[in-house]
């Protein structure tokens, strides 16, 4: 089988070469498969006989994993090699561009740690008003989705953009861009709402853990619809085995809902197999471009649930994945950017890129 995902220098310019390579009819630039092997909550884990012990190591590593400090030579080499198979999407530019050439960006922006730094209280991620520009200068060149874990009216009241595509609650809650940018209520309806029968099972969950780690200093539990937010980020580390033990009952209770993980959170879900990736393809799907070649889906996400629309990406042989990272860790992504100041400049560069070839420069 061929090769896809090899970064290559040239020899005399030392310059990163992406062979566009065909596959299924698909230009495909992705690069670096990962060599780290992942830990993480897995369903079968997340109820009935569980080790709260082996939740709590993977508590410990966050989202996604991060790769241990070199202490090494050879672990040295291993963080060198992050950075050539990852390398900067802002340094890659010009070939990110060109891949593009005769082809539909669309663009897929995950919204906590991508759009808005990562801090203590979920309440308070604000976005910058220089990044809000750069999404919505985005928008109006491609069309453009905010993919998140949050449900969609908390996301909106942070983004206040309606040109946008809305993925919420982990892609389970779809809506699309208002007609008038101005006026919320112009809103376009709901596209897709795959886990509506659990609204209930939510709700209900979201009262009982609400209730149940009360006597736990530091957690917050956050509703997002279709989907709950358990963070740990203000939890001393002796009380997180109380926490998980108020978790696994509720998975107990409710074997319709599964565990997954994220920065210093514990998500509760629908058991449906739905996922942000599933969500990257039904836009793919609703803008025409299912079995596309003219499209170049660019994806980009800090954690470990944006992996499965990186993987998806990987799957379809098309599009770029862009882990938001500083330091190297497991991924399905291709390339990488340090954090949403890097993510809002390389939005900036593709807007002026973008104009700049409108006008044949
Ligand atoms: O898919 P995303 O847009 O990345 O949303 C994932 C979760 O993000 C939020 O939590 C994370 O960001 C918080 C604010 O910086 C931080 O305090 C927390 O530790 C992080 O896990 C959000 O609050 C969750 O509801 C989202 O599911």
């Amino acid at each position: 089988m061929t090769n896809h995902n090899v970064v290559v220098r040239d020899a005399k310019s030392g310059e990163f070469l992406l062979p566009p390579i065909v596959s299924k009819g698909r230009s495909n630039i992705a690069v670096g498969r990962p060599k780290y092997t992942r830990k993480i909550i897995t369903d079968n884990e997340g109820r009935g006989g569980v080790k709260i012990s082996s939740w709590i190591d993977s508590m410990r590593d966050s989202s996604p994993t991060r790769v241990k400090p070199a202490t090494s030579s050879s672990e040295t080499e291993e963080n060198n090699s992050w950075i050539v198979n990852h390398p900067s999407a802002l340094n890659m530019f010009e070939q990110i561009a060109s891949a593009s050439k005769e082809k539909q960006i669309v663009m897929f922006l995950d919204y906590d740690g991508t759009l808005s730094p990562i801090v203590e209280d979920p309440d308070r991620a604000f976005m910058t008003n220089e990044m809000r520009e750069a999404v919505r200068s985005v928008a109006c060149y491609f069309p453009t989705a905010i993919v998140t874990g949050r449900c969609i009216d908390k996301v909106y009241s942070f983004v206040k953009l309606g040109g946008v595509y809305y993925a919420g609650s982990h892609g389970m809650d779809i809506k699309g861009p208002s007609i008038n940018h101005e006026n919320k209520k112009g809103r376009q309806g709901v596209l897709f709402q795959p886990a509506n029968e659990y609204l209930s099972m939510i709700d209900k969950a979201y009262k009982i853990l609400l209730e149940s780690t009360k006597s736990i200093p530091g957690v917050k539990i956050e509703n997002n619809k279709f989907c709950l937010s358990v963070h740990y980020r203000c939890v001393e580390e002796k009380m997180w085995a109380a926490l998980a033990e108020k978790v696994r009952v509720v998975l107990d209770n409710y074997p319709k809902l599964r565990l997954t993980q994220g920065r210093k959170v514990l998500e509760i879900r629908p058991t449906i197999k739905w996922d942000k990736g599933k969500a990257l393809e039904f836009l793919l799907e609703s803008l025409g471009y299912a079995n596309s070649g003219d499209v170049l889906p660019v994806y980009i996400g800090d954690d470990r649930t944006d992996e499965d629309a990186f993987k998806v990406l990987r799957s379809r042989g098309q599009g770029i994945g862009i882990l938001v990272s500083k330091v190297p860790k497991e991924t399905n992504a291709s390339f990488s950017l340090q954090d949403p100041t890097e993510v809002k400049q390389f939005l900036q560069r593709l807007v002026e890129w973008k104009q700049l070839s409108q006008y044949g420069v």
